[in-house]
């Protein structure tokens, strides 16, 4: 197992490469390199000569390396899981879900989790060295689509000898990359759990990303992209990019329920245009510390690459046509407080399934949480996906868990 070093990126980052640097030691943490003999090909009709991934694993591999379940992160996620978090010191963004004794279980599963193509932890993305130029590559990186960041995973997936997956499992755009998976490499994938998703893009998040990559080209430090060479970095932009963007994740109950009208710090309005509710300090506080972790540019491509995503699309304009054959075992998940992919999304997947003669499971949690209540204390979450993977692991021949 190789260790952890920062990616090839300029200054642009200095507190995420000097956190990830003190990761030097971590276990399970490692990058790839892979070379111009094995260039990945994208959809955007051009090949990348160089492609790093940075990744954690947790668990071993079984002898026969068939107890593998690879977690795929959301928008702004990293290889980061379940240990914590080098540059923010926070826990893991799936550490609810994944551990020892937890639903997925590091003591039974090899459990792969990987930094997106397009990201800014490590794995190739804007702000990678580009090897043609010597310079952050910026906007000259091809723009990157979710089938892109599975091909790269699967080229992970060889690199560490896993033929077949025993799940793939992840929330919103991570659940995207397992609608993917199943489609692509569905030989691959013995179940998949895709949570909180959609097999495309709706217009109306479309338009929510729309206006967070402007706020970011807005910011007059963003330079056409060229921020890195220019030292300089569109913070502003960026922390109103995602304070816009978190309110997305949320509901309107989980505002109402966590501040409702309250004022921050004072008793009354201060008739000007400070922070006077805590619902503004609390945004303000979202964007602010999302800037320390997160680079500009990468928003632009992951957010894009979540714009491109029309499953059927690819399929004659049939869902169903996607998973025609499929052998694959689905569980889908969704929240009755998610706005952004509600369960008309997952119900849509569901059908298109069925249609296809697939194995298909499907739970709609009550949550007031909103769309981002895969990321926290959801107790129905957990044991849906303890049950579906149990069940999973004794149909692929895996022996019983503890509780088996
Ligand atoms: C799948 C993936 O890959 S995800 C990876 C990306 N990670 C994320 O998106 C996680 C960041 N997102 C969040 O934390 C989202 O808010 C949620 C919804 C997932 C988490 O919700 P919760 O755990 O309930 O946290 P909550 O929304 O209350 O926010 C807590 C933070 O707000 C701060 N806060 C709370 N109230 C206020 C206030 N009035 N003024 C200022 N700050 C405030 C807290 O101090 C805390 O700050 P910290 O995170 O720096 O410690
Ligand atoms: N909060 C998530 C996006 C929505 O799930 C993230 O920042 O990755």
């Amino acid at each position: 197992m190789t260790s952890f070093v920062p990616q090839d990126a300029t200054s642009l980052l200095p507190n995420i490469e000097a956190k990830a640097r003190q990761e030097v030691n971590e276990p399970h943490s490692a990058v790839v390199r892979f070379g111009a003999d094995q260039p990945l090909r994208l959809d955007a009709g051009v090949a990348l000569p160089h492609l790093q991934i940075a990744y954690q694993t947790y668990g071993e591999p079984n002898a026969a390396r068939s107890n593998a379940i690879l977690v795929c992160h959301a928008l702004t996620g990293d290889q980061h899981a379940a240990n914590p978090n080098p540059v923010t010191g926070k826990p893991g963004w799936w550490e609810t879900l994944v551990g020892p004794g937890k639903p997925i279980d590091t003591e039974r599963f090899f459990v792969i989790s990987s930094n997106v193509l397009g990201g800014c932890m490590g794995t190739t993305g804007p702000a990678s060295l580009n090897p043609a130029t010597g310079r952050a590559y910026g906007l000259d990186m091809p723009v990157v689509t979710i089938r892109d960041m599975v091909n790269a995973q699967a080229m992970l997936l060889d690199h560490l000898g896993i033929e077949k997956l025993l799940c793939v499992a992840g929330g919103s755009m991570g659940g995207m990359q397992v609608l993917q998976w199943a489609a692509s490499y569905p030989e691959r994938v013995f179940s998949a759990l895709p949570i909180a998703t959609g097999a495309r893009h709706s217009a109306q998040n479309i338009a929510f990303h729309e206006v967070g990559r402007q706020a970011v080209m807005a910011d007059p430090d963003w330079r056409g992209g060229r921020y890195l060479a220019e030292g300089v970095t569109p913070h502003r932009g960026l922390a109103v990019a995602r304070m816009a963007a978190h309110i997305t994740y949320l509901s309107d109950q989980a505002l109402h329920r966590k501040f409702g009208r309250r004022l921050q710090d004072r008793a009354n309005p201060t008739f000007g245009f400070d922070a006077d509710f805590q619902v503004e300090s609390y945004l303000r506080h979202q964007g602010e510390s999302f800037v320390q972790r997160f680079d500009a540019n990468s928003y632009l491509y992951v957010t894009r690459a979540m714009d491109y995503f029309d499953l059927a699309e690819d399929y004659g304009g049939v869902l169903a046509n996607a998973f025609a054959g499929s052998k694959t075992r689905f569980c889908l998940v969704s929240f009755t407080s998610d706005w952004l992919f509600p369960t008309e999304d997952s119900r849509a997947i569901v059908h298109a399934l069925n249609a296809s003669g697939a194995s298909v499971s499907f739970a709609e949690i009550v949550s007031d949480k909103g769309h981002d209540a895969f990321l926290l204390e959801e107790p129905e979450l957990f044991a849906i996906t303890r049950g579906f993977l149990d069940s999973a692991a004794r149909a692929f021949g895996l022996p019983p868990g503890r509780e088996g």
